[in-house]
């Protein structure tokens, strides 16, 4: 599955919405058994949440945007299929919560293409299930720090401190996942999908006993005018940047 949404692969409304429908045909289809994520816009994996879809929006639209990220997570991370992220791009914030919802992650070698949970840098908040996720994935005082410091880890301290499983020449990203997923195909489909779930769906289930006070916390959080601010002055940078 190649991600296409130009510039940066951010995840608009639109674009979870089409993710999530291609990623439920997929789920439906009994001739599939996995996926390989990747992104089609070089150099980017994703931008991670369209900040667009969360600054100067009305409440309803907040509530919407956050459902569909919630719902997106829930089905990538619970998902029958084995999901193998090819990350061959940089993946901040949103883009790394997907990846760290697949089963495996490899990454490609370039310095520039950073993976972390840099919420902070923004002045956001990482809601309690992306930090769960990066907890179970790296530790407890690796995420402490990881989090707070807002860290974007260069390919060789991902692999380090694992928040990715392997990391490969830029050229070879795309073959060492398909071996990856023959190695996972070996596995009967329903004693790994049990296996998955009975690993995942605690943290899953503390989501979904919660959605929608998760909802309403979002929208509360990012209508405040400090937050509204914050998101303000990042995207005049990412701007200026820009030149
Ligand atoms: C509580 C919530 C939790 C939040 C989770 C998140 O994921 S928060 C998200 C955390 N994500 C980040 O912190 C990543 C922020 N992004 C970056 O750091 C860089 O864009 C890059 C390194 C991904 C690509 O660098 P590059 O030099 O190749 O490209 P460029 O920088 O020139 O951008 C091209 C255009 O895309 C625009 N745009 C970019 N990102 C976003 C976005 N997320 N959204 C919307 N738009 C975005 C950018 O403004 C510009 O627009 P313009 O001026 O053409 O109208």
């Amino acid at each position: 599955m190649k991600m296409r949404n130009p510039p940066v692969n951010s995840l608009s409304l639109e674009f979870l919405t089409e993710l999530l429908i291609s990623l439920e045909k997929l789920e439906n289809d009994k001739t599939f058994r996995g996926i390989i994520i990747t992104s089609d816009c070089p150099g980017i994996f994703s931008a991670g949440l369209d900040l667009l879809e969360m600054y100067g929006r009305d409440p309803a639209h907040c509530a919407e945007y956050w459902k569909a990220v919630q719902e997106l997570w829930l089905r990538v991370y619970l998902s029958n299929l084995v999901v193998i992220g090819a990350i061959n791009g940089i993946s901040p914030a949103g883009g790394c919560l997907l990846s760290l919802s697949c089963d495996y992650r490899v990454l490609a070698n370039n310095p520039k293409y950073a993976i972390g949970l840099n919420e902070t840098l923004l002045g956001i908040i990482a809601p309690f299930w992306f930090k769960d996720v990066l907890v179970n994935t790296i530790g407890h005082r690796a995420a402490e720090r990881a989090l707070q410091l807002g860290f974007l880890f260069p390919p060789s301290d991902a692999l380090q401190v694992g928040i990715v499983d392997q990391v490969v020449p830029e050229d070879q990203v795309q073959s060492t996942a398909r071996s990856v997923m023959a190695q996972w195909l070996a596995i009967p489909d329903h004693a790994r999908q049990l296996t998955k779930n009975l690993v995942r769906k605690p943290t899953a289930d503390r989501l979904l006993q919660q959605r929608d006070a998760d909802i309403q916390n979002f929208v509360r959080f990012i209508s405040r005018d400090s937050i509204q601010k914050s998101l303000h002055v990042y995207l005049e940078k990412l701007k200026q940047k820009k030149g």
